[in-house]
């Protein structure tokens, strides 16, 4: 069997190019995961997220708890077998979207309750249960059960909750049960204090993971003060742990962090994207449901190999929006998620060869050059 662990093969700067090795496969980092909230990329096969290159996808365990039940997906032999996708999960462990979708919350020092989204029926999530439904699933990363303070937030109330998430954390890793190349991961927290950063990244390397989350971002603080926290947050952590950075981002986004010393990354964007005909190009987005692209016979991208670029035109994903039909969100979702996967696999290129920051000047020129 695999141990897991993450091996670094080259930095340029602050990056780092490495081997995540997993009991369902290795996966190069950096990393993009595809997320598949419900068992699911919205409107993928697991056929096409794999054609893409895609290494790990992500699971919820709010959503999958309340439809179909973990209970269910174990039953049915686990979460990999359920959607058919052999490849490495990572499942977020249900704090963050309780406090963004579920309904009537009352959180107390021992967790959560709440109330479904989907039919109103009241829930509770405690670290003990977020970490035994992960395992229920057969998660291969299994992330801490934490709380994510909305920003902007005054300092003491950042720091109650982060030290209430550092409990939780220690409760979490109690709970979990550990298998041979599966892995679990802290949670660092603090907002954009840089000492409570350092207090929460005390905490967790105290009580070991095999994986560090920076969390509580991307939570509408900007760019800015988002690469600000990166600065002061990655150099004390650990170096021989991947860090992941929860729901982010945009390309540059994950440029930026990538080159402050980030391996891993999710984020609905690409998803959401390509189901409100956004597309995703080296020379920025386009909106296919502009006009403008009703005639326009050339691919999304000259760059791309996605069955939207390499069969069809713009003028033709136009027509499937304004048409309102399926096939739009199905090709276009397919075209962001390979966009973004050939986007890290040229990052990654860049950093084995050491010229990200060449890379980084010209994507980001790119990214702002009028459309082909
Ligand atoms: C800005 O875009 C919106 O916001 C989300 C992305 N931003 C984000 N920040 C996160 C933080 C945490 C965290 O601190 N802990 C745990 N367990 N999970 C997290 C998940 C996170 N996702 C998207 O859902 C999107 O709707
Ligand atoms: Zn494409």
């Amino acid at each position: 069997m695999t141990r897991f662990n993450w091996t670094c093969e080259s930095t340029d700067g602050a990056a780092r190019a490495g081997m995540l090795h997993t009991a369902h496969g290795p996966v190069a980092t950096p990393t993009f995961m595809p997320v598949g909230t419900v068992g699911t990329v919205k409107a993928m096969t697991m056929d096409a997220v794999r054609s893409t290159g895609a290494g790990i996808v992500l699971g919820n365990t709010y959503h999958l708890m309340l439809r179909p039940g973990a209970e269910r997906i174990r039953a049915l032999g686990g979460l990999h077998k359920f959607m058919d996708w052999p490849g490495p999960i990572l499942t977020d462990s249900g704090g963050f979207q309780v406090m963004s979708l579920g309904a009537l919350r009352r959180l107390d020092q021992d967790g959560v309750t709440f109330r479904s989204h989907i039919d109103g029926s009241e829930h509770r999530l405690t670290p003990e249960s977020s970490t035994d439904i992960q395992h229920a699933l057969d998660a291969t990363i299994t992330m801490c059960f934490d709380e994510c303070p909305a920003l902007p937030a005054p300092p003491e109330a950042i720091a109650a909750s982060m030290r209430l998430s550092m409990r939780w954390a220690a409760r979490s890793r109690q709970a979990y049960v550990q298998r041979e190349g599966y892995g679990q991961f802290g949670i660092v927290q603090g907002g954009t204090e840089p000492e409570l950063r350092a207090e929460s990244v005390k905490a967790l390397t105290d009580i070991g993971f095999e994986g560090y989350a920076i969390g509580g971002l991307a939570v509408g603080e900007g760019q800015e003060l988002m690469f600000a926290t990166l600065d002061t947050t990655t150099p004390i952590m650990p170096q021989d742990k991947p860090r992941y950075l929860m729901g982010v981002g945009t390309p540059d986004d994950l440029l930026g962090s990538v080159q402050r010393g980030v391996d891993m990354f999710d984020c609905v964007m690409p998803t959401r994207a390509g189901r409100t005909a956004r597309a995703y190009t080296e020379r920025g987005t386009l909106n296919l449901r502009n006009a403008r692209h009703a005639t326009d016979a050339r691919p999304i991208s000259p760059y791309c190999d996605c069955l939207a670029c390499s069969r069809h035109s713009r003028a033709y994903l136009h027509h499937l929006f304004r048409a309102n039909e399926i096939l739009g969100p199905m090709l276009l979702t397919w075209h962001n998620i390979a966009y973004y996967q050939r986007l890290m696999r040229q990052i990654r290129q860049a950093i084995v060869e050491k010229r990200l920051d060449a890379l980084a000047t010209t994507l980001r020129a790119e990214w702002a050059a009028e459309d082909w």
